[in-house]
Formats: C-alpha cells, structure tokens, sequence
C-alpha cells in the first residue's frame, strides 16, 4: 500500500506546524516538520565554527551530521548527533541565522533526501511542512496546499506566541526578512499548478484545520 502524502507550504507564521500536527493527529499519519531539520543544522553550524561563506564545508559539516527527526505530530522530536534540539532550535539566535544555512544548495540537496527517505518510510500516511515540499521534495503529493495569511497576522501571532522572548524587531526579522531571504530559494509565495490556496488570516486553527481534514478526505475519495 503506498503512503499518502500531505504536503503544506506557506509563508513563517501562517500556521503550517500547527495546522500539520492537528491533521496528521486527526489521521493517524506521522508529521515532518523540514523546517525544523534546517533548524537543527543552523544549530550545529552556529557551534562549528565555520564561515558561513564557505559553503562547501557548511555543506561537509551537514552531510557528515546525523539527524534524528520522531515524526509522532504529538510529540515530534529532533536531535542532533545525539543532543535533543528540540528547544534550542527554536530560539531567536537559530531563527536569526537559518536562511543563510537553507540558502546553500548542496544543504538543500542533503536534506531533501532525507525528507524523501522518511516520507518513503512512512506507515499509512504523512503531512510534510516546510516551504519547498508541493514544489520539490514531493510534487507528486496526494493533497498540496499553500497556506498563507496576511503579513500583519503572521506577525501577531509570533509575538503573541514568543512573548517576552523576543523583541518587536526580532519578531519582524522572524517573519518578514526571514520569508525574503527564504523566498530567493524557495517558491512559496505563488501556488504552484495544481496546489490549493487556504488562506488562515480570519480563521481560527480548527477552523483551518477542518478545512485541511475536508480536503484530504474528498481527495482521497475521488481517488478510489
Ligand atoms: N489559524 C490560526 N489562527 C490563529 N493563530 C494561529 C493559527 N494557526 C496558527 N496559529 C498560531 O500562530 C503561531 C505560528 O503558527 P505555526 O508555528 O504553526 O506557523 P508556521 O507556519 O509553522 O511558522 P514557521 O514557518 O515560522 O515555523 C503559533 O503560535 C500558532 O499557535
Ligand atoms: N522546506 C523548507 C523548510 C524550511 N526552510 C527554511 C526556511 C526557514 O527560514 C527555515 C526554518 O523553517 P520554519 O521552522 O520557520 O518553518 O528553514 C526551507 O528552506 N525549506
């Protein structure tokens, strides 16, 4: 029986991980979240060392990196040669610094492959999150989606979300300048052929996420 893939891109703070993990949940399906995978190697390069304009050894660094990424969407976790960074990849310095790490191609080129190695190993079903996932990773997809919302949204909700760990300035470095950075080298600005546009601006998450649930659940039966 093969696998049935999800695949969710969208903008910083429009939603996709939590919208991700409630569908897979509803499902019973694993979760990936491949943001957090360019999270884990920002992390590792922040303690390497490394210039960042030496692209080659960034890339050697990550390939040589053994990341462990638990796809259960309740508890998803992720480890770095063995050291959980499941909190640490989420801090503003990591946030900061991601892009330049996402922008090296042979980074990308590693990490698609292993996004493509778990989505294959997958029992039942998967959702896929991330920015280049209805494009690249998996464009064969059974359902592709764009989920997007206004900037200003995205905005309040990071903050509301990051309180006091993160200033008004870095908040808006997280979602505005990180999404131009990202948006040199993925496309997720534009609904590709074929991948459906939710917009969450004035929905809340269950709303959002039912109407993910309808959508697979109308696909897959046309399917058969
Ligand atoms: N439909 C919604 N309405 C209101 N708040 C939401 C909605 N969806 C998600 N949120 C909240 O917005 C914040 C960002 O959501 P989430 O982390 O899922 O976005 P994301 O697209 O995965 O962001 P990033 O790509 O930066 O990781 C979270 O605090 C989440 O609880
Ligand atoms: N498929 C993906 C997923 C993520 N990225 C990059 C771009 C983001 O700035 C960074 C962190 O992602 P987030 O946790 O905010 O979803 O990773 C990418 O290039 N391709």
């Amino acid at each position: 029986m093969s696998v049935v893939v999800v695949a969710i891109d969208g903008p910083s703070g429009s939603g996709k991980s939590s919208t991700s993990k409630a569908v897979a949940e509803h499902f019973g399906w694993a979760y990936l979240d491949t943001g957090a995978m360019y999270r884990a190697m920002a992390w590792a390069w922040l303690a390497s060392g490394i210039a960042i304009e030496d692209t080659a050894a960034v890339a050697e660094m990550v390939r040589r990196t053994d990341l462990q990424v638990g796809t259960d969407p309740v508890a998803p976790t992720i480890s770095v040669d063995g050291t959980d960074v499941s909190a640490a990849i989420r801090e503003p310095r990591v946030s900061a610094e991601v892009s330049k790490v996402s922008s090296i191609q042979a980074v990308r080129d590693d990490l698609i492959a292993r996004q493509r190695a778990v989505i294959a190993a997958a029992p039942g079903g998967i959702v896929v999150e991330g920015r280049d996932i209805t494009t690249v990773v998996a464009p064969d997809a059974d359902v592709r989606i764009l989920l997007v919302a206004d900037p200003q949204a995205r905005v309040a909700r990071r903050a509301a979300e990051l309180g006091e760990k993160a200033t008004g300035a870095e908040v808006t470095d997280q979602v505005i300048r990180r999404d131009r950075d990202d948006s040199r080298v993925t496309a997720f600005t534009e609904a590709a052929e074929g991948v459906t546009v939710i917009d969450s601006t004035y929905d809340d998450l269950p709303t959002v996420v039912g109407r993910v649930v309808t959508l697979v659940e109308q696909t897959l039966a046309e399917e058969h």
